[in-house]
């Protein structure tokens, strides 16, 4: 199988704290991988290392066979990304920024406009294409953000909680985009604390904690290991954590609590 990414030996240090610790994994063309981890796990870190948003880290990294280090900036052309929080220009309109995203890529500015257009109307949000992105609602924006991930066509997405303000039947119509992508052979890394959906949508998933990966296989691969049957039970066992009634009742007593 044809590797798209490939991690080698990533380690990466902030002060004298080590947000991950030697990290491999290989990235197959039309992958679907859940990227899970607690709250602090590295997910973002390794996501942005990869996309160049972050640097002085140790080991190889290699996207669709070149050295990420070499400087090229070609294969960024071939990504598309959804962050977790958007730098998204909110003084702009829609029709504006996502015709800025698609010239950046490499388009004319009458074929970002064409395709922008088509998109925002099969996400349901066409009406407010002029109008300010400041004005929207949080899924509006989270689509808007969608639509410049994917304007270029890109081989490879990474989505950092992608789904965050949408209603049940945008996800639905995300998700059936995300499967038919990867059938179409693009590559999907996809982090996210929705377990629900990593199960249902990844054709491996892949946890890390404390900066490792700790579980690395399809959702039934992972099942096989722990006995437990969601996601969220293998999660809560694979990162030791079983005492969420425990720090709610303490949660509650301090709020109760007169001081
Ligand atoms: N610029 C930075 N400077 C110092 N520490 C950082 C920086 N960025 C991230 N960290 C630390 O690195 C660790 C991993 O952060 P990261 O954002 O990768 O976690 P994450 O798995 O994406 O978490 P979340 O699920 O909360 O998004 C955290 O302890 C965080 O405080």
């Amino acid at each position: 199988m044809e590797s798209i990414v490939t991690i080698r030996n990533l380690s990466k240090s902030y002060g004298d704290k080590e947000v991950l610790r030697d990290i491999n994994l290989d990235v197959h063309k039309g992958e679907i991988i859940g990227y899970i981890g607690p709250n602090g796990a590295g997910k973002s870190t390794t996501v942005k290392i990869m996309l160049g948003l972050v640097g002085d880290y140790s080991g190889d990294i290699r996207i669709f066979g070149e050295d990420i280090r070499d400087g090229k900036v070609d294969y960024k052309k071939k990504i598309g990304y959804v962050p977790e929080t958007a730098e998204i220009y909110e003084n702009l309109t829609a029709r504006e920024y996502l015709t800025f995203i698609g010239e950046l890529y490499g388009m004319k500015y009458e074929e970002a406009n064409k395709k922008a257009g088509k998109l925002m109307d099969l996400f349901g949000v066409k009406d407010v294409y002029d109008a300010r992105i400041s004005s929207y609602s949080k899924g509006m924006k989270q689509k808007a953000l969608i639509i410049s991930a994917l304007i270029n066509d890109p081989e490879v997405l990474f989505l950092d909680e992608p789904l965050s303000g949408m209603d049940a039947n945008s996800v639905m119509v995300f998700k059936e985009v995300l499967a038919e992508l990867a059938r179409k052979g693009k590559t999907i890394f996809y982090s996210s604390h929705i377990m629900e959906v990593v199960e249902k949508i990844s054709s491996r998933i892949i946890l890390i904690n404390n900066g490792e990966i700790v579980a690395d296989g399809s959702f039934n691969d992972l099942k096989g290991t722990t006995m437990d049957s969601s996601l969220e039970e293998i999660f809560n066992q694979l990162t030791g954590f079983n005492e969420h009634e425990k720090i709610a009742k303490e949660i509650v007593a301090t709020i109760e609590e007169v001081i």
